[in-house]
């Protein structure tokens, strides 16, 4: 299971145009760990996770994925093991259909046939949306684009799930069916979102950036207790810690 191991050591990266996004942020995680990545807008987040299949590479330091470094010449076989859900679902939909969407992954792998089919079928499923697969995703809501984007990595049954806000423009329902989906998943999962509840049911570890420096790294309810380390990295707990107003509960 060492190819599960995801190992960022001293990672810095600066935009062609001077921002330093991230500065010195090392982590380990290992497998079947499931991990939040929290802060406030700008910290580092998505410029972090996107070194994790090597959508970005470092200005310096290094990410590696069980034994293989993530490079330029690494990164079919990255991203075989590291599946993506980014940010923007329009940055994963590129195709004519939906399902030409879903199956575009696991064609590229080598499947076809009744393979194929029942690949996208179960993968579109899961996030039920089964009865869009005949949709342009440029008809779909919001949330439907984003359940058709995890399903387009779902497919390619990833070892490592990396998610950049997969909770965004879900309905409650959907959400709530996102997070038992993902407490599925068996394998190790790394999530950004500024849903704290959805860190809170679904991650036990937590990892704080703050002006690209991880500030804290340990478990979940932990972190949310720090009330200081929550204002200092303009984070609130979540909801469902905060105590009920009314009763004081
Ligand atoms: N392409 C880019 N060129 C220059 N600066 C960038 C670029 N992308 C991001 N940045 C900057 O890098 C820093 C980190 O951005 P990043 O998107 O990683 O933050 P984030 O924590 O994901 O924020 P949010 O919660 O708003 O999504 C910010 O200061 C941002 O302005």
């Amino acid at each position: 299971m060492s190819h599960h191991i995801l190992e960022v050591d001293r990672l810095r990266h600066v935009y062609p145009d001077g921002t330093v996004a991230l500065s010195d942020v090392s982590i380990r995680i290992t497998h079947g760990e499931s991990v939040a990545v929290i802060g406030a807008n700008g910290a580092g987040k998505s410029t972090l996770l996107a070194h994790l299949n090597g959508h970005l590479l470092p200005t310096s330091g290094s990410v590696r994925v069980g034994h293989l470094p993530v490079r330029r010449d690494t990164l079919a076989e990255i991203r075989r093991t590291v599946g993506m859900v980014f940010h923007d679902p329009d940055d994963q939909l590129f195709m004519p259909t939906v399902y030409e969407d879903v199956a575009f992954g696991p064609m590229n792998l080598g499947l076809s046939g009744e393979d194929l089919e029942r690949c996208v079928t179960d993968a579109l499923r899961q996030v039920d949306a089964l009865h869009l697969a005949g949709k342009p995703p440029y008809h779909l809501s919001a949330g439907e684009k984003r359940r058709v984007a995890i399903a387009t990595v779902l497919s390619m049954s990833p070892d490592i799930l990396v998610m950049d806000e997969p909770g965004n423009g879900l309905d409650p329902y959907a959400r709530r069916q996102l997070i038992n989906l993902l407490k599925d998943f068996r394998h190790s999962k790394i999530v950004t979102s500024h849903d704290l509840d959805l860190v809170l049911d679904l991650c036990e570890r937590t990892v704080v950036l703050s002006g690209g420096e991880v500030r804290a790294d340990g478990p979940t309810r932990e972190i949310f207790q720090d009330e200081a380390l929550l204002r200092e990295c303009r984070l609130e707990k979540p909801l469902s810690m905060q105590g009920c107003p009314i009763c004081g509960a």
